[in-house]
């Protein structure tokens, strides 16, 4: 990618966690995200997938420099925010916006939507009253809560986990970020109103350029909602490439087995759950020297287990980091 299309560049970006095993104890790293590398593009949407304790609210929270990276770089429209400290990062915030999971916890329970949304408006001195009410309403229409004054005036307990969620959205939305952090926006959500969340995300993203990291560990949603994934194992980015081509042809054999277990309506391919490995991920205080999947993976061989596999381009764009494809590169 162009160094001029890049929005956000990460360097073997690292956040590790001290934690304890006793109350005495020393306190030990916990390596939630281990070094991982990327580019992305102005306008482009990422998917994050990978199974719970993988690390993906971690690298979501240090991208939007929420935690203080303990390693490498975050490149931010040229700029190094890596260590910047909170009175330097206001603009950066006003780049940026998150949805979270849970749209009632992250919402202060007392304010009015109103209010809800019209407070990042005022902690950036944005506007007079009266433009802050036609910015608020007019974030209201653009997702769809209509009519406005119905839904403006309720508090968060009033509203639907849904119609909350476009809430969430609009307040992420109403500084006009370049950057959003989506973490599992509809996993919490009933089922029937889950796509439609996806597709007015999606739709507001293109309508605005903006890039979008959509962090899940449902893989059978990203094909319509990312140009591309990243597939995050054990704090390692594993695989990452373009949507397409990761999904017709997955490289890493973990990979594979995500999409082999995504459910299939066909009774000839339910069969192919049990390509999924058995095991659990490994130990973020003690990870295994060489690959981090080697203990689960059919393949291993004993540099798996010994060295960590670089990340190898094996199509354009396509990196994987396994010993499989060494000869590659
Ligand atoms: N504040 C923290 N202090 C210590 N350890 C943490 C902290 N936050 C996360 N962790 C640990 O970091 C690892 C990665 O957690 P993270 O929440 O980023 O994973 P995840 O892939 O988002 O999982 P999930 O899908 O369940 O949310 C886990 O082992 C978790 O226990």
């Amino acid at each position: 990618m162009s160094e001029d299309k890049v929005l956000l560049k990460a360097e073997d970006l690292k956040m590790w966690f001290e934690v304890r095993r006793g109350l005495f104890a020393e306190p030990i790293p916990l390596r939630a995200v281990d070094g991982v590398s990327f580019d992305l593009g102005v306008a482009e949407a990422v998917s994050v997938v990978g199974e719970s304790g993988s690390g993906k609210t971690t690298l979501g929270k240090t991208i939007l420099r929420l935690y203080k990276p303990t390693g490498g770089k975050l490149i931010f429209k040229g700029r190094d925010i890596t260590t910047l400290d909170e009175k330097d990062l206001m603009w950066y915030k006003k780049e940026t916006g998150l949805v979270q999971q849970d749209p009632y916890g992250a919402m202060p329970s007392f304010m009015t939507i109103y209010r809800i949304l019209e407070e990042p408006l005022i902690i950036h001195k944005i506007g007079s009253k009266e433009e802050r009410e036609e910015m608020v309403f007019k974030a209201l229409e653009e997702v769809r809560l209509t009519p406005v004054e119905d839904f403006a005036f309720k508090y968060p307990h009033m509203l639907s986990g849904g119609q909350l969620q476009r809430v969430a959205i609009a307040r992420a939305l109403i500084l006009r970020p370049s950057l959003v952090v989506a973490d599992e926006p509809v996993s919490m959500l009933d089922a029937s109103v889950r796509v439609e969340i996806l597709t007015l995300m999606r739709e507001l993203q293109e309508k605005r350029n903006i890039s979008f990291i959509y962090i899940t560990h449902d893989l059978s949603t990203t094909r319509y909602f990312s140009e591309k994934i990243f597939i995050m194992y054990a704090g390692h980015l594993i695989e990452r490439g373009p949507t397409k081509s990761v999904l017709r042809n997955p490289l890493h054999p973990y990979t594979r087995a995500l999409l082999s277990a995504i459910p299939d309506p066909d009774p000839e391919n339910r069969k192919r759950f049990r390509d999924v490995p058995p095991g659990e991920p490994p130990s973020l205080i003690n990870p295994p020297p060489g690959c981090r999947f080697a203990p689960r993976c059919p393949f291993a061989t004993d540099k798996c287990k010994r060295e960590e596999p670089p990340e190898i381009e094996v199509e354009k764009d396509h990196f994987v980091k396994c010993w499989l494809y060494a000869f590659w590169s």
